[in-house]
């Protein structure tokens, strides 16, 4: 697929954590009320990120109606949100809660509603607090991506990160 990002050759390359969840275990860290993956929230997104091999996770996602932007076919803010998940869920892996920095999508062609998501995300390497995430999707045919993303994500200290805003929290 084409893309024009292009990760820092010098990397530093990553090891699994020895706690992470194991291969084919979902990951299970975030909360119940996030749009991403909550149980709780009634239009969310309901990914579960499964833990692949090394630092690479998986998700399906069913493309429900509520999701849809062109007639028949997936919101690419959606699509996007789903990448997100996807990649921030995966350096849980190396032990790091991150937020995103940067996020790149290349839309390769139209998602129909009806069909399903399946996400592919690797972590490429750290650069001083950046993580480097690559991700791509497919709808049955590995070899025929329809959507791939880029992205730095940011190591955080979670309680003082959100500490500001925490009271605005919500709670269902
Ligand atoms: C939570 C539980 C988890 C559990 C699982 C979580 C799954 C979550 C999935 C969803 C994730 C989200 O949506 S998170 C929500 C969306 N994202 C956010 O709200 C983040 C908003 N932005 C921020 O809070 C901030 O900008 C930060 C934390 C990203 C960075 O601020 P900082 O801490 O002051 O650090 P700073 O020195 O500026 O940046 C650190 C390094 O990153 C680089 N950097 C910063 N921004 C960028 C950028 N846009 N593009 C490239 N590089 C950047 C800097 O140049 C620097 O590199 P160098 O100098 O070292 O070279």
């Amino acid at each position: 697929m084409k893309h024009a990002f292009v990760p820092p050759a010098d990397l530093e390359p990553l090891q699994r954590h020895p706690k992470a969840a194991a291969p084919g275990h979902h990951i299970d860290l975030h909360h119940s009320t996030c749009f991403g993956c909550g149980d709780d929230v009634p239009l969310g997104l309901h990914l579960k990120v499964i833990a692949g091999d090394g630092l690479t996770v998986s998700a399906d996602m069913p493309v429900a109606s509520w999701m849809q932007g062109g007639p028949g076919v997936i919101h690419g803010g959606v699509l996007s949100a789903a990448f997100d998940e996807v990649m921030g869920t995966s350096p849980l892996l190396i032990g790091s809660a991150v937020v995103t920095a940067h996020l790149e999508i290349d839309f390769a062609e139209p998602i129909p509603l009806g069909s399903t998501l399946h996400f592919d995300a690797r972590i490429l390497g750290r650069q001083r607090r950046k993580v480097y995430i690559a991700s791509v999707a497919h709808i049955g045919d590995p070899e025929r991506p329809v959507a791939s993303a880029h992205s730095i994500f940011v190591t955080i200290d979670v309680k003082e990160h959100f500490a500001e805003h925490y009271d605005k929290r919500v709670i269902l």
